[in-house]
């Protein structure tokens, strides 16, 4: 007695709640709640979403059942003819606007639906755009998807850490997955691109050149039209402050670009407010098509080209130092004519001339009326087939720069710029069959565009000829310093 003996364990099985069961009623009622709001939000935006994404396709069904629930199965019918009704006149009366408002918006549904949706995960699963980290998969978003016929332009959201070279290397295997002819790359904003998907070549049929213009004041020397851009937008160049070089192979159509400005220009040669210089090595083959345009031609590559340059050059110099203080850049009040020098051939001029002095006279002359000439009134177009730095050591000095067909890959980045070629302007891959189409690009202007040149057919040259009056000398008079605010009244600088 008195022992202590130690009372038996308990061996029934401990009863095991969750742990919510032991949160207190309200608060569980509370956490439903919230639960139930996040749901619905949830629920709301994905709704949202597909409204966005499929606004024909979500919002057409919902309001016909609502016309036939408020109005009955009559005026549905009704509802139905007269909307089909108005689609067939507004096809009717504008076509482009039609395809753009209600076509090529089913078109982007239906391929969003059909090629995006369904083959985006696996696609950039396998071309290893997606990562996963400690066991969360990081995929690249689907955003936005628009098709404007030739191509969709889909954009993406890039994962953290990732960059638009790696999409860049995987161009032409996500262009094979999405069923495109190629696939190009453009940086909009920090993490988010887009991806053009190009199905077929709007430039694929040649550019008539538009009737002759008589009115000087409609040439602005700042946008000059030259053909179409793939978006079906005008091709304009600027050639008031800036100078530009054109590469391309023979037959890549450069002189569809060169005869393109001048048809452009032609009202205001006429009326003396731009003056055009030519120098063209081949004999004349090219730029003797229309000798009247000119004020001042040469055509071979020796000492009467070089001495020419050497003019111009002097001018550039005397020009601009009359303009220091006085005013910036050249203007139509100054009473002098804009210079456009164009050299077909450049190369023959600064590379292939045999004779050292000269070459090294004409490399300083078109060097100091490309880097000196923006701000007097002066322009260079060059044209020439190798853009190597060793044919023209000075393209830098060429504000814009237009790639039409080329022979290598590399000469695009030469041409275009570093970079160029991996976002997709391809201008290697430019067809035989589509000569006057280019890729262009202007200094500090965002990606290269492509567009076509017009083209310029023999008896469009007959015409411009007669334009300049055939019978007449084909010496134009430079407008003098007085009296000449007439001539050059017409050109918009
Ligand atoms: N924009 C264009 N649209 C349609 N055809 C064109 C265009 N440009 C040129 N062509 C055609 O392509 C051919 C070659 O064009 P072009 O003479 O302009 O080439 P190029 O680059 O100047 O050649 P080269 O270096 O031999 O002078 C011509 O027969 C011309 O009719």
């Amino acid at each position: 007695m008195g022992r202590w003996v130690d009372p038996a364990p308990f061996e029934g099985v401990r009863p095991r709640v969750p742990w919510w069961a032991l949160v207190p009623g309200k608060l569980k009622w509370v956490a439903a709640l919230v639960a139930l709001v996040w749901l619905l939000l949830l629920g709301g935006v994905r709704l949202a979403l597909v409204v966005v994404r499929y606004p024909a396709v979500s919002l057409t069904p919902a309001l016909l059942v609502l016309c036939w629930w408020r109005l009955g199965w009559g005026s549905l019918v009704l509802v139905l003819l007269a909307v089909a009704a108005g689609l067939v006149i507004w096809w009717g009366l504008s076509r482009g606007s039609f395809s753009r408002q209600v076509w090529l918006r089913l078109v982007t549904e239906f391929r969003r639906a059909t090629v995006y949706v369904p083959r985006w995960k696996t696609t950039v699963r396998l071309a290893e755009l997606a990562k996963e980290w400690r066991g969360r998969e990081y995929l690249p978003k689907l955003r936005r998807v628009r098709s404007d016929g030739w191509r969709d332009r889909v954009r993406v959201r890039m994962i953290p850490a990732q960059s638009h070279e790696e999409w860049e290397l995987r161009r032409a295997g996500l262009a094979h997955s999405f069923g495109a002819r190629s696939c190009r790359v453009r940086v909009l904003k920090p993490r988010v691109l887009e991806l053009d998907f190009v199905h077929a070549d709007p430039l694929a049929r040649p550019v008539l050149v538009p009737p002759l213009c008589n009115d000087a004041d409609a040439v602005d020397l700042k946008r000059v039209v030259v053909g179409v851009l793939e978006t079906g937008k005008t091709w304009r160049l600027k050639l008031l402050g800036n100078q530009v070089l054109g590469v391309g192979v023979q037959g890549a159509g450069k002189a569809s670009v060169l005869w393109s400005i001048v048809w452009h220009l032609a009202p205001a040669i006429r009326a003396g407010a731009v003056r055009l210089v030519g120098i063209d090595p081949k004999g004349g083959m090219e730029l003797g098509q229309c000798e009247e345009a000119f004020s001042r031609l040469v055509f071979d590559n020796g000492a009467a080209a070089v001495e020419l340059l050497e003019e111009i050059a002097a001018e550039v110099k005397e020009r601009a130092s009359r303009y220091r203080g006085v005013r910036r850049i050249w203007a139509r009040r100054s009473g002098e004519p804009f210079t456009l020098l164009i050299i077909d051939e450049l190369a023959d001029l600064v590379a292939y001339q045999p004779d050292r002095n000269l070459r090294e006279r004409a490399v300083r002359a078109v060097s100091t009326i490309t880097s000196q000439g923006r701000a007097p009134g002066y322009a260079v177009l060059g044209l020439v087939q190798d853009p190597r730095k060793e044919v023209v050591a000075f393209r830098h000095l060429f504000g814009t720069k237009i790639a039409l067909r080329l022979d290598e890959a590399p000469q695009v980045d030469m041409v275009l710029g570093d970079g160029a070629r991996a976002r997709g302007a391809a201008a290697h891959e430019i067809s035989e069959n589509t000569p006057g189409v280019a890729w262009v690009k202007t200094d500090g202007r965002g990606t290269p565009e492509r567009g076509r040149a017009f083209w310029v057919t023999d008896a469009d040259l007959v015409e411009l000829a007669m334009f300049f009056g055939i019978t007449e000398a084909s010496v134009h008079p430079f407008p003098g310093r007085s009296g000449s605010d007439d001539a050059s009244g017409g050109v918009a600088a």
